[in-house]
């Protein structure tokens, strides 16, 4: 380098001269460098990828065992970085494979589009839901209506050895009774012997309906009073016809189902037959079709006695199964007298016992304010005529003698 003389003042060719030697200097030591490194790069490199191999899996196994053995919460996330790095290689790794698909299918799933189909469906589900509930509570109110839970208390309680007939007047009736839409009226028909209760039940059915309904939508026809002999039959069809439209037409304004109790029909004209079955047609208009009708007649009660007597033995009578067997004998028996029973359900009502007549008199005493021993009623009961068979006792008239018995004996404590 060439240096300024002690005293001499700086000069700028001195100053370029000896920038020009340190660069000089300093290029050569670079080619000097470059030049070693070529010699010296297989040799060192190696072992300073060794030293990087050994350094980086120094820090995995730290890295490694800091996260299994991590049991405080730190700050530290080296170790969290690691472990998503980590998913995400594997993510990576399991997005890079390659899927086949078959040619001619779509290499998509198709977009979930909201279908109207199901959504209509689940509209038509809950109007069905609820439709269903509006009408279960429409059953309800109309069988609460009418009581027929009372009046099935009553009958049970006030109609002896009718079981049978007792409950399916009363399926019957709850069956209709728990709408008001009908496409035909309902026609009972109760048949049987003299004295065993059918027109004791109507007198029952009448005095409920009258008592549940604030109008009065009961009739009770009785052909010996309503059309006595000698009244010529047209007028008894028309008094009779003009009877049941009025009240039909009354009850639907109000939506109540009028009951016509139709007493001894046996001694109905075949004329006013006819008209009465005109009206248990169901191609009528709707005010005719929501009506109950009930027609009381000793017509098979023949057929009924010798059923029962043949049958006595047999717990039969008092099984459903037994008036089943009963209505099958009979119902051709209907038909034959006239047409009309072929629009009716058929109730046979069956013999009564000895033990049932002891409960009539007890019955028909009370109300008459006796109250005599349990021996005076079997004494007066054994005076009625019995057809005893298979061990059992049955009433030749039911109970249609009790009456005037019981009004001889008042008449008597009268005396
Ligand atoms: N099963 C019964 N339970 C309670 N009482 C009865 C029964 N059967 C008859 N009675 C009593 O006997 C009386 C006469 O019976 P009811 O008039 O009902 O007989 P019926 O079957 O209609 O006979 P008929 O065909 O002769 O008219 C009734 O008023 C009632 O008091």
């Amino acid at each position: 380098p060439v240096r300024a003389q002690p005293g001499e003042p700086w000069k700028i060719s001195s100053i370029s001269s000896s920038l020009r030697a340190i660069i000089r200097l300093r290029r050569q030591y670079r080619v000097q460098k470059k030049s070693r490194l070529h010699l010296e790069l297989p040799r060192e490199k190696s072992s300073e990828l060794v030293h990087a191999r050994v350094l980086q899996r120094q820090l995995s196994l730290n890295r490694a065992s800091l996260f299994e053995t991590s049991q405080y919460f730190t700050f530290d996330t080296s170790v969290e970085q690691y472990a998503m790095k980590k998913c995400r290689r594997k993510k990576n790794r399991r997005k890079s494979r390659i899927v086949l698909y078959p040619d001619k299918t779509k290499r998509y799933l198709p977009t979930e589009e909201k279908s109207k189909a199901k959504r209509c469906l689940l509209l038509l589900i809950v109007i069905i839901f609820f439709q269903i509930l509006n009408a279960i509570e429409n059953l309800d109110d109309n069988l609460q209506k009418y009581d027929l839970d009372g009046l099935e208390k009553t009958m049970h309680r006030e109609v002896f050895g009718q079981k049978v007939a007792v409950e399916s007047i009363m399926e019957l009736l709850k069956d209709y009774l728990a709408t008001h839409i009908h496409n035909k009226p309902l026609v009972i028909s109760l048949n049987g012997p003299t004295g065993v209760g059918k027109s004791h039940v109507g007198w029952l059915l009448a005095k409920h309906f009258l008592s549940v309904m604030d109008n009065d939508f009961v009739l009770q026809y009785f052909v010996m009073h309503h059309c006595p002999n000698g009244v010529a039959p047209l007028t008894c069809e028309t008094d009779l016809s003009k009877k049941i439209s009025d009240m039909v037409t009354r009850a639907e304004m109000e939506e109540k189902i009028p009951l016509f109790i139709l007493d001894e029909v046996e001694l109905m004209s075949p004329v006013l037959l006819d008209t009465l079955s005109r009206f248990f047609e169901p191609n009528q208009t709707n005010e005719f079709l929501n009506a109950i009708y009930i027609l009381i007649s000793n017509i098979g009660g023949g057929e009924i006695t010798k059923f029962v007597i043949q049958n006595a033995s047999a717990e039969l009578l008092h099984q459903q199964r037994g008036g089943e067997e009963l209505l099958s004998i009979i119902q051709p028996v209907l038909i034959d007298a006239h047409p009309l029973w072929k629009s009716a359900d058929i109730i046979p009502f069956v013999l009564l016992e000895k033990s049932h007549v002891i409960n009539c008199f007890l019955e028909e005493m009370r109300r008459e304010g006796l109250y005599p021993d349990q021996k005076h009623i079997e004494n007066l009961a054994s005076q009625l005529s019995y057809y005893t068979t298979g061990g059992k006792q049955y009433s030749k008239m039911g109970c249609k003698q009790v009456v005037a018995k019981v009004n001889l004996l008042y008449l008597g404590c009268l005396g």
